[in-house]
């Protein structure tokens, strides 16, 4: 069985790496960018110093990379439908992974339901890990769902390796959102230490973002056990603890004031706008979600929104 990673970020790399025992197929879209990668055996932008194995195949050529049996699709979530779109019929029929996180903005879904355009059961790899991690071999465990039983059993097989720890899940849908939603809540924790607001001040809004996380999953059909473990709670301690974790970062530069390199991916800033314009439309209450949204789009400083969210009518804890 060969797999391949489409998109070689820090993310389709690490994967490529820690499977290469398998031999992989990583694709980038960049022909220069992978002769590059090819003569360097490295992927120097976005995971330097860190060898690739014999067993990684590194091209630029799309329809060698979906002759694989398994793809992976490791490309930002904003790209994705577009990306889905142009290269269907490379892609119609074949076993693919959904790795991105988030909310794509102008349809307002997730990989599970783009990747159904393509095929019957899409499944999803997330949960805590930084790609850094992965590629170093550090121990990771994440949730590999799939509503296809058989088929979720054969990939949590493929894609575990000795350190890379793969528990099953029949709940594709609730995966995704735990790994989309958890980077709204990090840009909230990172905002609040950057602004000095303190831990306590984060761990409430580490509590009450995954309510706000749950309850949009419940409504939209998750089950609300998957929001409890790695692709939900776990990646949301990850990601609201780490300043290794680039939405949590661009939270703290919020919170500072402080310069942002947009070239850096951050899902959680189109995913925060696309998520407050469903839950409005759904009338699910997701304050932490509505003040990201706005200080995203600079309606709000971070001040503004703390304050926001303080003055709140008091309630049951719910
Ligand atoms: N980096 C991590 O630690 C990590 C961990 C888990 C999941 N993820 C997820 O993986 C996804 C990718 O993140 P990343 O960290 O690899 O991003 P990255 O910023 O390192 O790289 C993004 C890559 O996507 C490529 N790309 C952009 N638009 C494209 C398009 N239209 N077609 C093909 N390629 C395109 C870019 O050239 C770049 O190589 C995100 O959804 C992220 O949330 C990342
Ligand atoms: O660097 P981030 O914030 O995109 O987070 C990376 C992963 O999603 C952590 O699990």
């Amino acid at each position: 069985m060969t797999i391949a990673v489409l998109g070689a970020g820090a993310f389709g790399t690490a994967l490529a790496i820690a499977l290469s025992d398998q031999g992989v197929t990583l694709w980038a879209r960049d022909a220069a960018a992978v002769q590059a990668m090819q003569d360097a055996r490295e992927n120097a932008a976005r995971l330097p110093k860190i060898p690739f194995p014999d067993g990684l195949t590194i091209t630029a050529d799309l329809g060698q990379a979906c002759a694989a049996d398994t793809i992976l699709m490791a490309v930002p979530m904003q790209a994705t439908a577009k990306f889905a779109e142009m290269n269907a019929a490379l892609l119609r029929d074949k076993v693919i992974v959904g790795c991105s996180k988030g909310i794509d903005m102008d349809s307002l879904r997730g990989s599970t339901a783009i990747l159904s355009d393509l095929t019957a059961s899409p499944a999803v790899l997330t949960g805590p890990s930084f790609a850094i991690d992965i590629a170093r071999g550090l121990p990771t465990a994440l949730t590999l769902a799939c509503a296809d039983k058989s088929l979720g059993e054969r990939l949590q097989q493929q894609l575990s390796t000795p350190v890379l720890r793969l528990y099953r899940s029949g709940d594709p849908q609730g995966a995704e959102l735990g790994g989309a939603l958890k980077n709204v809540i990090a840009i909230a924790s990172g905002a609040v230490i950057g602004a000095g607001l303190g831990d306590s001040a984060r761990a409430a809004l580490m509590t009450r973002g995954f309510t706000e996380m749950q309850r949009l999953a419940q409504a939209l059909g998750a089950r609300p056990e998957t929001l409890l473990g790695l692709s939900g709670f776990g990646d949301l301690t990850l990601t609201c603890t780490s300043p290794t974790s680039r939405n949590y970062a661009y939270g703290f530069a919020l919170g500072k004031g402080a310069e942002w390199d947009a070239k850096i991916t951050v899902e959680g800033a189109a995913t925060a706008r696309a998520v407050a314009r469903l839950a409005q439309a759904r009338q699910i209450d997701m304050p932490i979600t509505q003040v990201v949204a706005a200080l995203v789009e600079g309606r709000l400083d971070v001040a503004q929104g703390m304050q926001m969210l303080l003055s709140r009518p008091l309630k049951e804890e719910s």
